[in-house]
């Protein structure tokens, strides 16, 4: 937008509407960046060197193996030059909106909220986000908050029945008393003013939370909550053969913003509930097919030009956020392309030292101002204001839909309640309704990956259309964070299948995204596309110099060797450039470390685990879906991860990879040890002794968990002693090759030994 760039560098007009700045860092990036490459281009070449005259087997594996990993890492740091080749970062004056537009020519804005299971996601959580938008400082009937309700549950549907109740005194609340909270849990978490009136409201809610937990509790709405034909009507839906998996579609008009008023008197939002249909024979996509569902119902019922996106946890924090948006979105400098608005993933509920790197800063935060400088920002599934233009093919060309009322420009000029827009509704949000038509293909949330957020961002961005990165001093939104670890990784792991996806299909972005959007773009949404291929140098790491330091064989140049320093300034530097940027973007020493720890962490477990599990789907063999992160809080568990403690108590495969990296380090630390203490070819090992030394610091919550902790969340015995003899077969497995390979090279070396003397070797290996 170089429009406003002009205009928030020279003038403070006072109808200025936004700005954007390259960031001070910007020089330092680059001319670091200038020193870096040539270093990486150095190991390349020690290694290759090493790798020709290689003069044993055992040399010439590691080197390979050393050589193909610190590839992989090469490729990721060319991808982090777009994120900081030229990072921007912008401002809004919402103040001035209305100074250009009047408030009751604001656009009209739909909001879609996801959720797709009671249990897992609490329907009180749900009803929490939805009231805070239902409150936006935004003209009321101009909002339409739709629930699209995955698990099909007429829990769901009851909790909101009773917070369109609620919202008719909690709306005109927040309005009196411009309060910034907006969803009731988090008002009446804080600190706020004690009135007879908030007392009420207080009341009121706590008496809706006891009703919805209740209704959940005992799985099933009884009559007792049941007050009208009309509810009871709706709740008839459910049949005795009505699952989650196979239900028609479920469309309920909760609140209408052309009659509906609050206490008041003022009109309400919109809001409705909407459970698209489903059968087990035609695919549902998951979010993205409940998206696209979402995108038609709310075509036919409202089509409001502007989209919000929202996962069910991702509560409003400033009701004046979309003003925020209509400072892009209503400036007429804005061009035409610009397809979405997005804000920055914030969390509350994080743990002081944020164990499981659950802000993700550099995903969420820092990457997000360097693609800010390029194109924009890729979306993220949340906080993000669309232009429902955009879900209709590239800027310049429209794809109309295959019914003209849902193509972006229809004006719905009937009731939402009328029988003919009702029946719409209900046909769009059928489960056979995309076949054969352009919806996950050309139009819509994209299918074929599981990131579908992530998909969809970087096909638009293909398709020619930009974005923008908006991230308020005051954060516009918070969601909540997976609490123990297996959700954590499971999380990550669904990610890396999703990424993988992208990253091996014709679109991938190192191919398809650079041809489309250029070296800078494609290259960033390369890095994220290929995050799992980080388990190839991560698993090296952490288990060569190991099983080489067991087996008395030094595979790192010695400290007096000048290639000592060249890996010295490598490691350093990306290091401290990592810690850097974290430390600029607000972050804390502790989270740093946590950060770099969980990276190692996802890359033993999540992206290993994810890339099999990707490989088998293409062979066939299993078929991923998508299962959703719990955000409900076990009180005992929930007590632990605010102390900060790891939590494992359940058996998983992926706390095997991880438990037996963590035991070999550690032996390995131990044996390098007596060496030292033996003053043993000190300067060899030196190294390797390091690599251990680090893992061993960083495994030290895994070791606690297997030897002092006694609560339910500490590592299962089961899964300590398949951990424990995987690590001893990998050695076993290793000392074989190692021995053999030496054994086979004795040999060797005895029947030629004239001719190996002549070739020139550099390495160190079984050479002492
Ligand atoms: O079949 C499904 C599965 C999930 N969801 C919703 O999708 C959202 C995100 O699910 P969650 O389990 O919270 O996944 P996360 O990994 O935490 O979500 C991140 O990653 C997802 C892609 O994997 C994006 O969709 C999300 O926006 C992004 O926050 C939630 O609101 C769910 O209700 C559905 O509507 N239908
Ligand atoms: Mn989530």
């Amino acid at each position: 937008m170089k429009g406003s760039l002009v205009r928030g560098a020279t003038t403070d007009d006072a109808r200025l509407l936004h700005t954007v700045k390259p960031l001070r860092r910007t020089i330092f990036n680059r001319v670091f960046a200038a020193i870096y490459a040539p270093a990486i281009l150095t190991l390349i070449y020690y290694h290759a060197k090493t790798l020709i005259f290689s003069a044993t087997l055992v040399s010439f594996s590691a080197t390979l193996a050393l050589l193909f990993s610190d590839l992989v890492l090469a490729f990721m740091w060319v991808t982090t030059l777009t994120f900081r080749i030229c990072p921007v970062y912008r401002k809004q004056f919402p103040e001035n909106v209305e100074k250009i537009l009047k408030r009751s020519d604001f656009p009209a804005l739909d909001v879609f909220v996801c959720t797709a299971d009671p249990y897992k996601e609490p329907p009180i959580g749900v009803v929490n986000t939805a009231l805070a938008v239902m409150a936006y400082d935004y003209p009321a009937e101009k909002i339409s908050v739709y629930i699209s309700d995955d698990g099909g549950s007429a829990l769901t549907l009851f909790a909101f029945m009773e917070a369109a109740k609620f919202a008719t005194h909690w709306l005109p609340f927040c309005k009196k008393n411009n309060i910034l909270e907006r969803s009731p849990e988090s008002y009446f978490g804080s600190n706020h003013p004690c009135t007879s009136e908030s007392e009420k409201i207080k009341m009121m809610y706590e008496s809706m939370k006891v009703k919805v937990e209740h209704v959940l509790e005992r799985g099933t709405v009884g009559d007792q909550y049941i007050t009208s034909d009309q509810e009871r009507e709706a709740f008839n839906q459910w049949s005795s053969n009505f699952t989650r998996q196979d239900h028609p579609a479920v469309i309920q008009v909760l609140l209408d913003a052309s009659k509906d008023k609050d206490v008041d008197g003022y009109l309400m939002p919109n809001l409705i509930y909407m459970s698209r249909e489903k059968n087990k024979s035609s695919p549902h996509h998951f979010k993205a097919g409940a998206l696209n569902a979402l995108i038609r119902v709310s075509g036919s019922m409202t089509n409001a030009p502007i989209v919000l996106a929202l996962d069910c946890d991702f509560r409003s924090n400033d009701p004046r956020t979309p003003l925020r948006v209509l400072c892009y979105l209503c400036d007429p400098a804005t061009p035409p392309n610009l397809a979405f608005v997005q804000f920055p993933q914030l969390f509350q509920g994080i743990n002081t030292s944020d164990i499981y790197n659950a802000e993700y800063k550099r995903l969420f935060q820092i990457n997000m101002l360097g693609f800010d400088g390029v194109s924009g920002p890729n979306y993220v599934g949340t906080g993000c204001f669309f232009r429902r233009r955009s879900f209709f093919g590239c800027p310049t060309s429209l794809i109309s839909p295959e019914i003209p009322e849902l193509a972006p420009d229809y004006v719905v000029d009937k009731p939402i309640q009328s029988q003919s827009v009702l029946s719409l509704a209900h046909r769009v949000a059928g489960c056979n309704y995309e076949n054969q038509t352009n919806w996950g293909s050309k139009i819509g949330l994209r299918y074929g990956s599981l990131v579908e957020d992530y998909y969809t961002g970087f096909r638009l961005h293909c398709e020619g259309w930009k974005s923008v990165f908006c991230n308020p001093e005051r954060p516009a939104f918070f969601g909540d964070v997976p609490t123990s670890l297996i959700d954590a990784l499971n999380q990550q792991k669904r990610w890396a299948v999703g990424l993988l996806e992208v990253a091996f299909s014709k679109y991938s972005p190192a191919t398809y995204g650079v041809r489309r959007m250029g070296p800078l773009m494609g290259l960033g949404y390369a890095q994220a596309a290929f995050w799992p291929i980080w388990s190839i140098p991560i698993t090296t790491y952490a288990f060569l110099p190991q099983l080489a330091l067991l087996n008395k064989v030094y595979i790192f140049p010695k400290v007096s060797e000048p290639w000592f320093f060249l890996y010295a300034f490598l490691f350093l530097g990306a290091y401290g450039q990592d810690y850097l940027d974290f430390i600029l973007a607000g972050g804390s020493v502790q989270r740093w470390w946590s950060d770099q720890r969980f990276w190692i962490a996802r890359g033993l477990t999540s992206y290993f685990f994810g890339s099999m599990e990707f490989f088998l789907g293409c062979l066939g063999i299993s078929a991923s879906g998508f299962t959703v992160t719990s955000k409900a809080v076990d009180a005992e568990q929930s007590k632990r991860y605010d102390q900060g403690i790891f939590e494992f108590g359940v058996h998983s495969p992926m706390f095997v990879s991880l438990t037996s990296a963590a035991i070999i380090n550690l032996i390995a630390f131990s044996q390098g040890l007596v060496e030292v203490f033996r003053g043993n070819n000190l300067e060899g090992l030196f190294v390797q002794m390091f690599i251990s030394g680090f893992a061993v610091v960083n495994s030290l919550p895994v070791y606690e968990a297997i030897a002092l902790r006694n609560d339910s969340g500490k590592m299962p015995i089961k899964t300590t002693i398949t951990a424990t003899l995987l690590a001893g077969a990998v050695y076993a497995a290793s000392s074989f090759i190692f021995i053999s390979v030496t054994w086979v090279h004795a040999v060797t070396i005895l029947l030629y030994l004239p001719i190996y003397r002549s070739i020139p070797s550099l390495d160190v290996l079984l050479m002492q």
